[in-house]
């Protein structure tokens, strides 16, 4: 049974219908993608699964049952709009809320003081929130998101406000967390940390979901339309080739758009004849550009 388990949930405000009817499953050890544009759904779908508001209609399980209090130790929630208090000391309030979701003191202490290592911030322990940057609050939030042991995390934009560096740190301990068997439902505008963390994925669009499925198989039903030739040489006569709809010039060689998969053949015969080619790749969509595609046709 997976540990979450979201069904045709459904919520209504006043006139608007933010979420209609949108279904997945979460397995164990598994980041989901819950993509979409400004207003498509996704914080309502994540205050449903997390109990903070209940749906007009359909149901989410844990494990199988209902939401009841005492899932609040097993759930985390990192949110878009960050909530610390700006005047208290990290470790005063971390350890709080960590008691506020049923941990002991003393293991929230020694939770924190592992996480705060972790993140390389030993330091921040005595300090108050606003003493710290923007980008280095957001790892204290972070903190507080995980430091109860939760099964279930809710990332919403988590690694937003934050330097390259600090990026890469996070989203390797969101992989270990992973690899330790959390469950997570991830939520961002950025398509590649999507496509290197998660498996499967949702694309709401207006309140409905539109894509569904995993990365590897949504990426199937999309036609390569992009080629890469790597050359030193030039090649003549590309934008002669039925099928290809554009031809750019690079420092590498040529990035060519083809509007049918045959013209990759085409092209790649031409340039053999022409000059010695160092890599030459068809290359599937990104998930940037299949969620371009799919929200934008449908905005039409
Ligand atoms: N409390 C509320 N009262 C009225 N309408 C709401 C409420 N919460 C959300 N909505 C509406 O429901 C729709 C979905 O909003 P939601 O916040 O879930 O979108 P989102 O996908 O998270 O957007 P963003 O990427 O901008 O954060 C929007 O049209 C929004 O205006």
């Amino acid at each position: 049974m997976k540990p979450l388990k979201v069904d045709q949930i459904y919520k209504q405000y006043g006139e608007k219908t933010a979420v209609n009817g949108i279904s997945f499953e979460v397995g164990q050890g598994e980041i989901y993608g819950l993509l979409g544009a400004n207003g498509a759904g996704k914080t309502t779908t994540m205050r449903m699964v997390l109990g903070l508001i209940y749906p007009d209609g359909g149901e989410v399980l844990y494990n199988g049952k209902p939401y009841s209090k005492e899932l609040l130790q097993s759930l985390g929630y990192l949110p878009e709009e960050r909530g610390l208090y700006p005047r208290i000391r990290v470790s005063d309030q971390l350890i709080y809320l960590a008691e506020l979701r049923g941990m002991s003191k003393r293991d929230a202490d020694s939770n924190l003081k592992r996480w705060l290592e972790r993140f390389e911030v030993p330091e921040y322990y005595n300090k108050r929130v606003e003493e710290l940057s923007k980008g280095n609050q957001q790892k204290i939030q972070f903190i507080a998101s995980v430091i109860h042991n939760p099964q279930i995390v809710i990332l919403d934009e988590a690694f937003s406000g934050l330097d390259p560096v600090n990026v890469e740190l996070l989203k390797s301990t969101v992989k270990e967390l992973r690899d330790n068997g959390t469950t997570m439902l991830f939520s961002t505008h950025r398509m590649e940390h999507v496509e290197e963390l998660c498996r499967n994925i949702t694309i709401l669009h207006r309140s409905n979901a539109v894509v569904q499925g995993s990365l590897k198989e949504i990426k199937s039903r999309y036609p390569r339309e992009r080629v890469i030739l790597k050359t030193e040489g030039d090649v003549n006569g590309l934008d002669a080739i039925g099928g290809v709809t554009k031809v750019n010039r690079h420092e590498y060689g040529y990035e060519i758009h083809i509007a049918k998969e045959e013209a990759a053949g085409e092209i790649l015969r031409l340039a053999i004849g022409q000059t010695d080619i160092q890599r030459f790749e068809v290359l599937e969509p990104t998930l940037n550009e299949i969620f371009i595609k799919t929200v934008g046709e449908r905005h039409e």
